[in-house]
């Protein structure tokens, strides 16, 4: 079972997703839930983003009453309130936490000191923590070129930390998607798991963690994100269908989302910005999301060959759409209508991500352009396929990668948003 679902909460508990929180922007207006006694059973819609996207203007009407909005719903027997939270309003809960941790610039608990522990410098090489840096830098510019050269301009601290995050999701996304995949268990995650938490208390078991674990001690990062995108994994091992987005926003969330919230502690936000940290973790969320929607679309004819469909089943039956037309694979108008909400989908992600790229320091602004910019381009080269994701990979040319290298520079030049008005 997903944990994507909606989860139930009791209404009484402290961190009631989307409540009383708020958020930037002004896309959670998720009210205090009323006072028990007087509103049993009331509902209370609360108007969540991108759970409706996609619709077209002349459908925008339907959505008020479809699922797409979550409702929280005070108990029959009127004692114990029970709220359904969607996806959306469970993540946001998570960058709410962070964002706070950032604020206050705390380091992990567990973690009780900056010198390397002595289990650390057990699994550090001769050459100690630089040569595990190199070796993560060296992974990091094999896997993800364009991403690496970006990091080169940042100081060697925050360089050397993403490199390290980096080559710990690489990892863990190998266990479920490398070679040994098919030997992995849920109990073999488990066990990575456990190692997560070992080397966040200081006790690597390899010169790789070793790097990260001293990361985790040079910026205020949390362990959460990490488990996160190990519940992700959990979920790839038995999950193989989405009902609706919302299941799949979590799925997002869980494996690419995570990234962008582990990112920002390191990213840095600009010292002048006025954005607010949780707006900050809001983008680098979004833009996780958006990359992860992308390769989704992209690998649609791929994830089928091995009886996976990382598509919202109710968005592809409204379609008349089955999971045997994904796996016959014949681009219809059907399949172009149905791509056509998907991409948009996808590409309000990459906006609200936009903003959020300019409010980081200066320096880090620029591979998360260069990433941005150039993921955001296979969902043009989808289109420019005609939507056949079945057999036809989309692809961005060298041409359009390098081109996208000066564009990304110059917009890591601009203004953070959060300052254009003031300053005009
Ligand atoms: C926007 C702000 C404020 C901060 C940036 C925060 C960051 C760095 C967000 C990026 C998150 C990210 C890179 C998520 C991973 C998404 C993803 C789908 C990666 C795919 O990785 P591969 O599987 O290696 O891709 P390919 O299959 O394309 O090679």
């Amino acid at each position: 079972m997903a944990a994507a679902v909606t989860l139930l909460r009791a209404a009484s508990s402290p961190g009631l997703a989307g409540g009383d929180a708020g958020r930037d922007g002004g896309s959670f207006h998720c009210p205090r839930l009323p006072p028990r006694k007087k509103a049993p059973r009331k509902r209370i819609l609360c108007s969540l983003k991108y759970g409706c996207l996609g619709v077209d203007p002349a459908e925008a009407g339907r959505t008020a009453a479809s699922p797409v909005y979550s409702s929280l719903t005070v108990s029959p027997a009127g004692d114990a309130a029970v709220v359904v939270v969607t996806s959306e309003q469970k993540v946001y809960d998570v960058v709410l936490k962070q964002a706070a941790l950032l604020r206050r610039q705390l380091r992990p608990t567990t973690t009780t000191t900056t010198a390397p522990s002595s289990e650390m410098v057990d699994a550090m090489p001769r050459g100690g923590l630089k040569e595990a840096y190199a070796r993560c830098g060296e992974i990091c510019e094999e896997y993800a070129k364009t991403f690496y050269l970006g990091t080169l301009l940042m100081t060697e601290e925050r360089r050397r930390a993403i490199w390290a995050i980096y080559v710990w999701c690489r990892r863990t996304d190998e266990l479920v998607d490398g070679p040994n995949a098919s030997h992995i268990t849920p109990q073999a995650l488990d066990r990575w798991e456990k190692r997560l938490e070992d080397l966040f208390a200081g006790r690597p078991y390899d010169m790789l963690d070793a790097a990260l674990s001293d990361t985790i001690t040079k910026f205020p990062i949390d362990i959460q994100p990490f488990k996160d995108m190990i519940d992700g994994m959990r979920t790839d091992l038995k999950k193989a269908r989405y009902n609706n987005f919302d299941e799949l926003y979590m799925y997002c969330y869980y494996v690419a989302g995570t990234v962008g919230l582990m990112s920002v502690p390191v990213m840095g936000i600009d010292p002048e910005s006025k954005a607010t940290a949780e707006s900050v973790y809001g983008a680098a969320l979004a833009l996780g999301l958006a990359n992860q929607l992308t390769n989704i679309l992209r690998d649609v004819g791929e994830d089928a060959s091995r009886g996976r469909i990382y598509l919202p089943q109710d968005e592809l039956a409204e379609a008349g759409l089955s999971d045997e037309d994904i796996f016959k694979g014949v681009v219809t108008d059907k399949w172009r209508k149905f791509m056509k909400r998907q991409i948009k989908r996808a590409r309000m992600f990459f906006e609200e991500a936009e903003r959020g790229v300019t409010e980081l320091r200066k320096e880090s602004r620029w591979p998360v352009w260069a990433s941005l910019l150039l993921y955001r381009q296979i969902l043009d080269e989808i289109e420019a396929n005609d939507y056949n994701n079945f057999t036809k990979r989309a692809y961005v040319g060298k041409a359009k990668k390098v081109l996208a290298l000066p564009v990304a520079y110059g917009r890591s030049l601009l203004l953070p948003y959060s300052l254009r008005n003031i300053q005009n």
